[in-house]
Formats: structure tokens, C-alpha cells, sequence
């Protein structure tokens, strides 16, 4: 796990050896402890060097090991051992150094890094500090203004920022391992004690406390919550405030609040959640690793409206070539221009070419021929979508994919107006296409296994998280959202305001409350898509609209507000108040606390005081709910996906794992006690009757989130 070679120079070669990533695992750490006594008794050896296997330094310590007992040498006394050592010791670093990995190769004298190498300490993104020491030895390289930053946002640097930043001494464009060498006999024999982090002073800030002031502000503005970030900041204030031994005790205390936290656990989770998303399985056994996905280079993209201009954006990007499509040369102009600009502004920021020579556009389908997938951002309209399907079958080769960013048709539905149903699948982007991370990957009843990788694998080319899911309405995550949506508009009928709501869901850590993100995406939307699946006709009474439809409970408030133009951010007035359509600073508007009151008024209904705990279970636990029917019908393979989909695409906080995650943290028998009374209190809302793989897991004793995937392969074989 960690080898020991003994160089013909006076140098001893330390390699950590512990693939993919060379995490410090506990036998890491013991190999490492254990050559390192070996240079030091060799009196032939002057000089050490670490480095990693296959030019990677290190990931850090070895994230699986936090959920264990730990075992194995510490990796502060380690660190510190090497620090304080006698002999000389120089990092080599390729590939990155992070967390841990870079905290030892702050531990060494010297460090030297590959120009390609990347350095960070991303800890506060898993729940908690650099506590093997990154706190107290950063500051004292780079001062406290970059180490505030680097540790409280976890960013990943070059290793010429690094070298700029002064946190390595030499950066080569060849071998690292090669150059340290060299440094090393350049520098044998010199003082250590001037290289010794934990001996240098502080790089003193003019002001400590104001630029700490001021990162505290910034962090808890950021971070909706999250504990980790702040400790960060208290960390490095120690750094700068008090002697190293004090620091590391104030390092070690804050790590052992954060080390424990329901938060470090969610963020940890987080982390594997989404690294598991990619490895996919189908409910007929086909996986990411017994299918083949043949390469895409050329994609068409129909459609260039918003989601199609980000698609189109992100797949060019992404160094593939892209025939766009629209359908009116109005249209594809006003799109060629968007698209154009986005791209350059990309390039410019990036300070890369401009990748416009990838791009064509195109009036006619014709132009589709030659490539390897298409995938179609038509207006959300099935009977649109399919005429795009049965064009595009004329004209496509025999094995092109058609793929379909539907956000919740029905996609065997649409396969069906196809001559290749086994080559049709969704890929649901989120807006704007090019920013937002995620994209669900739709296989429907006759996709193929290869559809499916294709699919996926492209979706990762694009820098995507990508989620394989089964289709149903909706899919994952706007199925689930319906309900979240439900939930909340219930609760402004039963007395609740939209600002209270929101309020309750931004504490509790949500980037923005429902009714704020329904106001940024556009009321109309969903108002046309009611219209189209006919909760809303002309048998509706406009002005007493009934509180019942298709057998359940309906809220008609989001309809009315639309009759009335409020559409939200781009007509000025939605659930909020804005100073001019498109402007973003939503202020309460008390005519709606009036419509409010009216409507209430009118049903006959009494308002109730809605606590903010009331807001977060019906619309948390309605959320989880859902996603325990979703696992039952099959439709998401583990409750892994579904939250990944939730952190990156809807906005849930991270440092609370997902919706799944977090019905597991509170306690699956609580969420099914208030799922029950919940639907006591409202019989005429379906959806609140806890879902029947909820009773069952408590029932089985809830157990942990880890072995829910075997429990639903049980259930699904008695079904
Ligand atoms: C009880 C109270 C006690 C309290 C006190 C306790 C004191 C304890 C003191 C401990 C002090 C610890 C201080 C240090 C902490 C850390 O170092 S935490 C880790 C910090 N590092 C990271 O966050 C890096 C995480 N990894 C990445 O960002 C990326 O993986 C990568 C390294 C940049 C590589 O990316 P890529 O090539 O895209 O590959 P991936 O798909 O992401 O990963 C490949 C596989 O490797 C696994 N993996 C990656 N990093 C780690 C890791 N650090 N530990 C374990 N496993 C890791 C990843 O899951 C992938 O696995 P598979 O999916 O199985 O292939």
C-alpha cells in the first residue's frame, strides 16, 4: 500500500499505492509509517520523496474509512512525524493532491508539482475541516485571506496557483517525481527548521479579526446552513490568533463536533450517492459494466428554444459536433445568435478558442443524415413531439438514436411513432441546459441496454450527473415535485403565506422556496400543461373553481393568479411582487395576502397557524413518500438516484443528502407516524397515505439507507 524503494542516490522513494485514487486508507497510512522508520535508519538515505502510483498523488484519506471505526496510524501524528523529521522530505505531486494528500505534502519540506497536477482541500464539501493540520499550516503559507478561501469553498487549484499561492516551491512540466529528486540533492544538508510549517509564524494580516469578520459573513450567507464552512473559518482564525499547538487543538475540537455531525454523514453520503448514479442497472440486468456504449460525435439538437440553446451549448463544449434544427429561419436566427454569443462569452472566460467551427445550423431535416443522435427540444407537446419522430425516421440512418429532452411525456408512447423504438430514450435536462448538472436518463419499455449506455455516456462527456430512471409521468423528479408543489399550495388554502413558506424551506436549506422558483420558471407553464391534461376546460367555473378534481383535492389558486396575468419574475407580479417584469428581488405583495384571505373567505375555510416544522414535513416527507413509490414501481434503482437528482436538480441542500437520505436520518417510523396523521387530517389528499415500501422498511426494523436496495429486490420478487 505504500512502497519503499531505495534510490542509487542518497534518496529513498516512498509511493503511495492504493488505486483508483491513493486514498490514505489505514494501510496506506501503516506503509507509509513504516518506510519511513526504514529511510530513517538507513544512513545511506538523505532525502525522502513521496509520490503516487500511476503519476496520481493522493484523494485524500480514504472517505469509506470515516463511516468505520478508525484504525490504523493517525493521520496528524503521521504527518507530523514526517514534518519534524531529521531527514529531508519532498512531495512529488501528479495527478492531484487533495485533502489529506496535500495536507502530507504540507507536512514535507518541499513540494513540487506537475503543471497538470490539481491541490485543494475540499473537506468542508464532505462536512468538515483539513483536520490533519491543513488549517494551521495553510495559513502560515499563504496567509489567512487565500487560506480562508481555498478551505472554506474546498476549490481545486493549477499547480501555478499553487506555485503563485507559495504553496509549492517548483512546478515542471515533465516528470515530478524526477524533479523533486533533483531539488532534493540541490538542497541536502540545508536547515529543515525554516521548512517546517508548524514552526513559521502566521503570515499576519493587517487586520485578523476584520478579514475574518468578513469571511463569516460570506460563508453564512453561502452555506443555508451548513456547519461545516464556519468551523473552516474559526479554524483558520486559531492559525493566525494563536501558537501551533493551541491551533491544533482548536483544529482537532471543532473536527470532533463536525466528524460526528448528521451533517458530514449527509455530505459523505452525497458524495458516493453520486459517483453511484453512474453505474446504472436496468430492472432486466443490463449494467454501465456489461454494455457497450458506441461513440457519438456528431449530434443534432431539434429545437432552439431555451432548452435546445443549452443543449446545443453544452454538447459543443464538450468538443462534439452539432447540427442545430429549427423550423422557421425567424426562429433559427434569433437561436444561431443566442447560441453564438454563449459560446463566445464561454470562450472568452475560459480564455480558449472559439468552438463556433463545431456548430451548423439548419432548416431542414434532411441536414439530420449523417449524425450518431438526436436529440429533440421541441415545445413539451406530444402530439408535436411525435410528428418530430416520424419526420426524423425518414431521413435518419438505421442506427441513429433519437432521444427526447421530454421533462415528463410518456417516452414509449413517442417511441412507438418511431421505426426504432429500441433506439428512443429521454434525456431530461434541467434549465439553463448549460449550467444546471443534471440530466435523468429516460429508458423506456423497449430501450436498449446500448440506447441506455449511449445515452448515459454522452450525458457524461457533457459533464452531467446523470441519473438512469423508468418512465412514468414525470419520471423522478417532477413526478416527486408534484407533490412538493401540492403540499405547499394546500398549505397557503389552510392559512399559510408564500413568503412564510419559503422562508421555512430556505432555512431549512433549499437554494430558494417553491413559490419563488415558481415565479422564476414561469406560472404559465404549468398552467398549459393543466390545461392540456384537462384538470382545466371550459367546465370550470372561472370564478368559483372547484376544490375537486379527477377524485382528489385541488388547490385552483395557481390558475387564478394566471387569469389575472401573474406569471411570475417576467410579467413583474407572480406569488411575488418584482419592480418591473424580469426583475429578480421578489417582495411580498399584499394584494396576494388579500387574494388569500379572499379565497379563503369564499370556501369556507378557517385559517390555521402554520408552524415552519408543519411546511418542512408535508413537503419533505410527502417528497420521500413518492420516492418510496417510485422505488417500488421500479422506476429509480436505489434511493441513491432519487437523491441525486434532487440535490442536483432541485435544489436540495446538500448537507441534508436528498430526500431519501434525510426520511433515514429523521427516523423512517417518525416520517410513517406523520405521513399517517397527515393523511388522517387531510383523507381527500391520496398521495399523504404512506406508501407501502415506507411501512414495510419500518416494519423490517428501518434499516440503514445502505441496504434499502435489497429490501426492494425482496419486495419486487413476492410481487
Ligand atoms: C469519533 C470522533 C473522531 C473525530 C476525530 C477524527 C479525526 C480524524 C482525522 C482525520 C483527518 C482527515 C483530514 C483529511 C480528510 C480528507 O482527506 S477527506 C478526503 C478529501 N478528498 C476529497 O474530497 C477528494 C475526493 N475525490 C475526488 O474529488 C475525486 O474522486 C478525484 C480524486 C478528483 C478523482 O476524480 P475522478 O477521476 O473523476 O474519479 P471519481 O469517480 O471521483 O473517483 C474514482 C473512485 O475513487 C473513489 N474515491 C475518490 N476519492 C476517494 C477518497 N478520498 N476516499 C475513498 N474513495 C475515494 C470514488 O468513490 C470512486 O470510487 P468508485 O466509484 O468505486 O470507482
Amino acid at each position: 500500500m505504500a512502497r519503499y524503494t531505495r534510490l542509487t542516490e542518497p534518496i529513498a522513494l516512498i509511493t503511495l499505492n492504493n488505486p483508483p485514487v491513493n486514498a490514505l486508507s489505514s494501510a496506506v497510512r501503516s506503509g507509509i509509517v513504516d518506510s519511513v522508520s526504514q529511510a530513517l535508519k538507513d544512513d545511506q538515505v538523505k532525502a525522502v520523496v513521496f509520490c503516487g502510483e500511476n503519476r496520481m498523488f493522493s484523494g485524500g484519506a480514504d472517505i469509506k474509512e470515516f463511516s468505520g471505526s478508525m484504525s490504523g496510524p493517525p493521520l496528524v501524528r503521521m504527518i507530523h512525524s514526517i514534518e519534524a523529521s531529521e531527514k529531508l522530505m519532498v512531495a512529488a505531486i501528479e495527478g492531484v493532491a487533495l485533502g489529506g494528500g496535500l495536507e502530507l505534502a504540507l507536512g514535507c519540506h518541499y513540494r513540487v508539482a506537475n503543471t497538470k497536477a490539481r491541490l485543494g482541500l475540499p473537506e468542508v464539501t464532505l462536512g468538515f475541516l483539513p483536520g490533519a493540520g491543513g488549517t494551521q499550516r495553510l495559513p502560515r503559507l499563504t496567509g489567512i485571506t487565500a487560506a480562508l478561501e481555498l478551505i472554506t469553498t474546498g476549490r481545486q487549484i493549477s499547480a501555478q496557483e499553487a506555485l503563485q499561492l507559495g504553496i509549492v516551491d517548483q512546478v515542471t512540466e515533465g516528470n515530478a517525481v524526477q524533479a523533486a529528486m533533483e531539488l532534493a540533492l540541490s538542497v541536502i544538508g540545508q536547515p529543515l527548521n525554516p521548512r517546517r510549517l508548524s514552526l513559521r509564524p502566521p503570515v499576519w494580516s493587517a487586520d485578523v479579526d476584520s478579514v475574518c469578520e468578513v469571511a463569516l459573513a460570506r460563508v453564512k450567507q453561502h452555506s443555508r446552513g451548513a456547519m461545516a464552512p464556519v468551523a473552516c473559518v474559526q479554524a483558520v482564525r486559531a492559525a493566525a490568533m494563536l501558537p501551533y499547538s493551541k491551533g491544533m487543538e482548536k483544529e482537532r475540537q471543532l473536527m470532533d463536533t463536525l466528524f460526528r455531525s448528521s451533517q458530514a454523514r449527509a455530505l459523505q453520503y452525497a458524495f458516493f450517492a453520486q459517483r453511484n448514479a453512474g453505474k446504472w442497472s436496468l430492472p432486466n440486468g443490463a449494467r454501465w459494466n456489461n454494455t457497450k456504449a458506441r461513440d457519438v460525435q456528431r449530434v443534432g439538437v431539434i429545437g432552439l428554444g431555451t432548452m435546445g440553446r443549452g443543449i446545443a451549448v453544452s454538447l459543443v463544449k464538450a468538443g462534439l459536433s452539432v447540427v442545430a434544427l429549427e423550423s422557421d429561419a425567424k426562429q433559427l436566427e434569433s437561436g444561431k445568435k443566442a447560441v453564438t454569443a454563449m459560446l463566445q462569452r464561454d470562450a472568452q472566460r475560459r480564455g480558449v478558442g472559439s468552438p463556433l467551427h463545431l456548430l451548423t445550423f439548419a432548416l431542414s431535416f434532411h441536414q439530420l443524415k449523417d449524425v450518431d443522435l438526436v436529440i429533440e427540444a421541441v415545445f413539451e407537446d406530444m402530439n408535436l413531439k411525435k410528428r418530430v419522430f416520424s419526420d426524423l425516421c425518414k431521413v435518419l440512418r438505421a442506427g441513429t438514436l433519437i432521444c427526447t429532452n421530454t421533462s415528463g411525456l410518456n417516452v414509449d408512447e413517442l417511441a412507438k411513432v418511431t421505426d426504432r423504438q429500441h433506439l428512443v430514450v429521454g434525456m431530461h435536462f434541467f434549465a439553463p441546459a448549460h449550467v444546471m448538472k443534471l440530466l435523468e436518463v429516460v429508458y423506456g419499455s423497449r430501450s436498449s441496454p446500448e440506447a441506455v449506455a449511449v445515452a448515459m455516456a454522452l450525458g457524461k462527456r457533457i459533464q452531467k450527473v446523470c441519473v438512469a430512471v423508468g418512465n412514468c409521468p414525470g419520471f423522478v423528479g417532477n413526478r416527486m415535485l408534484k407533490l412538493y408543489m401540492d403540499q405547499s399550495l394546500y398549505l397557503l388554502e389552510e392559512g399559510a403565506t408564500p413568503e412564510q413558506v419559503d422562508q421555512a424551506l430556505e432555512e431549512f436549506g433549499f437554494a430558494m422556496g417553491i413559490f419563488k422558483v415558481a415565479d422564476l420558471s414561469g406560472l404559465d407553464v404549468g398552467w398549459r400543461v393543466r390545461k392540456a391534461s384537462g384538470l382545466i376546460g371550459p367546465d370550470i367555473d372561472p370564478v368559483n373553481p372547484s376544490r375537486w378534481r379527477l377524485g382528489q383535492r385541488y388547490c385552483p389558486l395557481p390558475d387564478m393568479l394566471c387569469q389575472q396575468g401573474r406569471f411570475g419574475q417576467k410579467t413583474g407580479r407572480g406569488w411575488y411582487l418584482y419592480n418591473s417584469p424580469g426583475s429578480k428581488e421578489a417582495k411580498p405583495d399584499p394584494e396576494i395576502l388579500n387574494f388569500l384571505e379572499d379565497y379563503r373567505l369564499k370556501y369556507g375555510i378557517t385559517p390555521q397557524r402554520i408552524s415552519s416544522q408543519e411546511v418542512i414535513e408535508r413537503c419533505a416527507f410527502s417528497l420521500a413518500n413518492e420516492g418510496f413509490r417510485i422505488l417500488e414501481d421500479g422506476i429509480a434503482a436505489g434511493p441513491e438516484d432519487i437523491d441525486v437528482i434532487y440535490l442536483f436538480g432541485y435544489g436540495w441542500p446538500r448537507h441534508r443528502g436528498g430526500p431519501m437520505f434525510y426520511a433515514s436520518q429523521v427516523g423512517l417510523s417518525v416520517v410513517l407516524e406523520k405521513m399517517e396523521h397527515y393523511h388522517r387530517i387531510h383523507p381527500d389528499v391520496p398521495s399523504l397515505e404512506p406508501s407501502r415500501l415506507l411501512r414495510r422498511l419500518v416494519a423490517e426494523g428501518s434499516p440503514p439507507i445502505q441496504q434499502w436496495r435489497n429490501h426492494i429486490k425482496n419486495l419486487h420478487s413476492q410481487l
